[in-house]
């Protein structure tokens, strides 16, 4: 039986620090690395990445979009880097944001989550604005596989919040649609040690969280440092008493010093050791 992804993902946070390094092989980064903007250079980028990272960081994210854009072949380099980066010990937490009625979601639940997929992440990002409930199939076949997801709640970018701070009439508590969706993640962990596998994302960038409860006894993936202007000191104000549950995601800001082994490695730990300071001084 697999251990749980909340569980493998503590451990790795306790060992390697929490940061989440993303892959997303921009065309502008491609170019920058003096790579074409094809799916050789797609592989290229990839495989240097995970060769640089994945023996040291604790998650690597790679970014769907970016591969399918290349279809087919882009799909084929994206099944092989999630491969190679797990071998080499790093969590793989696949961002493809996959969200649609329950009978749809199993399906893909199915490309993601079944330990026997081509594409088998320990972890999806999904869109819960079907509704929480259609994410079921997502949220079962994770169970069942020793797999995790995070569900968007509070994301990075600016336009979110027409979205999830809207406060849902029948909600008798007045809660937003993201506090909702913090609240069913609090619920699908409940009781879970070291902590559950269901996770939020939650922006770096969003500033104060006091009037949410972030206490979801799950992880809270937080994207927006580096590129999108937040940075690992901003992480306690941002996060409170969660902090510790905190897997901050940086991509541009690492990927930029590549193509070189070695300064991608400097960012990372950069990066990695600042958090670190951020969160022990909280
Ligand atoms: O709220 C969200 C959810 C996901 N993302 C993704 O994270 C990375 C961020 O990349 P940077 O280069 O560090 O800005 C990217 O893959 C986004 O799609 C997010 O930014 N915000």
């Amino acid at each position: 039986m697999t251990e749980p992804f909340g569980a493998r993902l503590r451990h790795a946070m306790d060992e390697r620090g929490p940061l989440c390094v993303g892959i997303d092989p921009h065309s502008a980064l491609l170019t920058a690395w003096g790579l074409n903007d094809d799916v050789a250079g797609l592989e290229r980028f990839s495989r240097t990445v995970v060769e640089a990272l994945a023996g040291r960081v604790a998650v690597l994210k790679p970014q769907s979009a970016f591969f399918e854009r290349f279809g087919s072949r882009g799909i084929a380099v994206l099944e092989k880097s999630v491969e190679e980066a797990r071998a080499a010990g790093a969590l793989v937490v696949m961002d493809a944001k996959r969200g649609d009625i329950g009978s749809t979601m199993a399906a893909y639940a199915e490309t993601f989550l079944h330990k026997d997929a081509p594409l088998f992440s320990d972890a999806l990002t999904v869109s819960p604005y079907l509704g929480y409930g259609s994410l079921k199939p997502a949220v079962d076949l994770a169970r069942e596989n020793g797999a995790g997801l995070f569900v968007l709640a509070l994301t990075s970018n600016p336009e979110g919040g027409e979205v999830q701070h809207a406060v849902r009439t029948q909600d008798a508590a007045g809660r937003d649609v993201g506090a909702t969706m913090l609240a069913h993640l609090a619920a699908e962990n409940a009781g879970e040690e070291p902590m559950g596998s269901f996770g939020a994302v939650v922006g770096a960038t969003l500033g104060d969280l006091s009037s949410y409860d972030l206490r979801i006894n799950g992880p809270l993936l937080a994207p927006g440092i580096g590129a999108q202007g937040a940075t690992p000191s901003d992480l306690p104000a941002v996060f409170g008493a969660a902090v510790r549950h905190v897997v901050p995601n940086v991509s541009r800001g690492v990927l930029r010093h590549g193509p070189d082994v070695v300064a991608l490695r400097d960012a990372s730990d950069r990066f990695a050791d600042e958090i670190r300071d951020a969160v022990e001084a909280a």
